[in-house]
């Protein structure tokens, strides 16, 4: 469903990363692992269709509304409440959600009281608990996720993760930037580790050897 052939991406005359290739098929979950700085949340953006690669091919039989990104920027409008961002979300991925649906998946976040509060007013866990409601109404069927924990409580991490279970129940796929293996590695399929601008890995969980990362510089 989405492939790299060849795929490198410079800042100027700074090589981020080169030569990497890879496929993403239905079903799976593929982490992203690397030290910081090594180039993760650029080549998910680059996957996601969010930038351009500076060389190679990023090609996906999917159409835009059948993937969704979950990153640092949390893509809100500030003067839109909770209940219109989400129906301007799903609005775009062409579903025609009520509002009793809209209502229900930001009750799954601890977000229903704040239906109709404007989303500039909410702090950055809130925010990323409003995109998560999102996710819920898309269901993709290729997310991307960068950190998607970063500022989350418990609860809704725990959310999160039923989320991402479920969507590989379900034959849909994800690919995962996290910095907390020990317990991220477990839920993933495929791991890619991007060190010194290459693929150093790329392959089944179970024939990684986590411990690379430490040794590579600290994660
Ligand atoms: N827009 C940009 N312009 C110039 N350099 C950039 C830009 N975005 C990222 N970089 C540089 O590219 C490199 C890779 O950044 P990236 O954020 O992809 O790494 P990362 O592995 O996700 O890091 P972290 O784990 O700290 O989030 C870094 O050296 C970063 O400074």
């Amino acid at each position: 469903m989405l492939s790299l052939r060849g795929v490198a991406k410079f800042y100027g005359d700074r090589m981020v990363f080169k030569n990497i290739d890879l496929t993403v098929d239905p079903g799976r979950t593929l982490m992203v692992v690397g030290a910081n700085g090594a180039g993760k949340s650029t080549l998910l953006r680059l996957m996601a269709g969010l930038s351009r690669p500076t060389a190679g091919e990023v090609s996906t039989t999917l159409a835009k509304a059948e993937t969704a990104y979950l990153g640092h920027q949390t893509f809100l409008y500030a003067e839109a409440t909770a209940l219109e961002n989400l129906s301007f979300w799903t609005g775009l991925h062409g579903l025609g959600l009520c509002e009793a649906d809209l209502l229900a998946a930001l009750e799954r976040v601890g977000l229903a009281r704040f239906a109709h509060e404007r989303a500039g007013h909410f702090s950055r866990g809130m925010a990323q608990r409003l995109n998560l409601a999102r996710v819920f109404c898309i269901a993709p069927r290729l997310l991307f996720l960068d950190e998607p924990d970063t500022g989350l409580d418990e609860a809704s991490r725990g959310v999160l993760h039923a989320e991402i279970a479920r969507t590989s129940q379900q034959g849909r796929s994800v690919v995962w930037v996290s910095h907390h293996l020990e317990r991220d590695l477990p839920k993933a399929d495929d791991v890619l580790f991007l060190e010194k601008g290459r693929a150093a890995y790329l392959g089944p969980v179970a024939g990684f050897d986590a411990s690379v990362l430490s040794r590579s510089a600290a994660c």
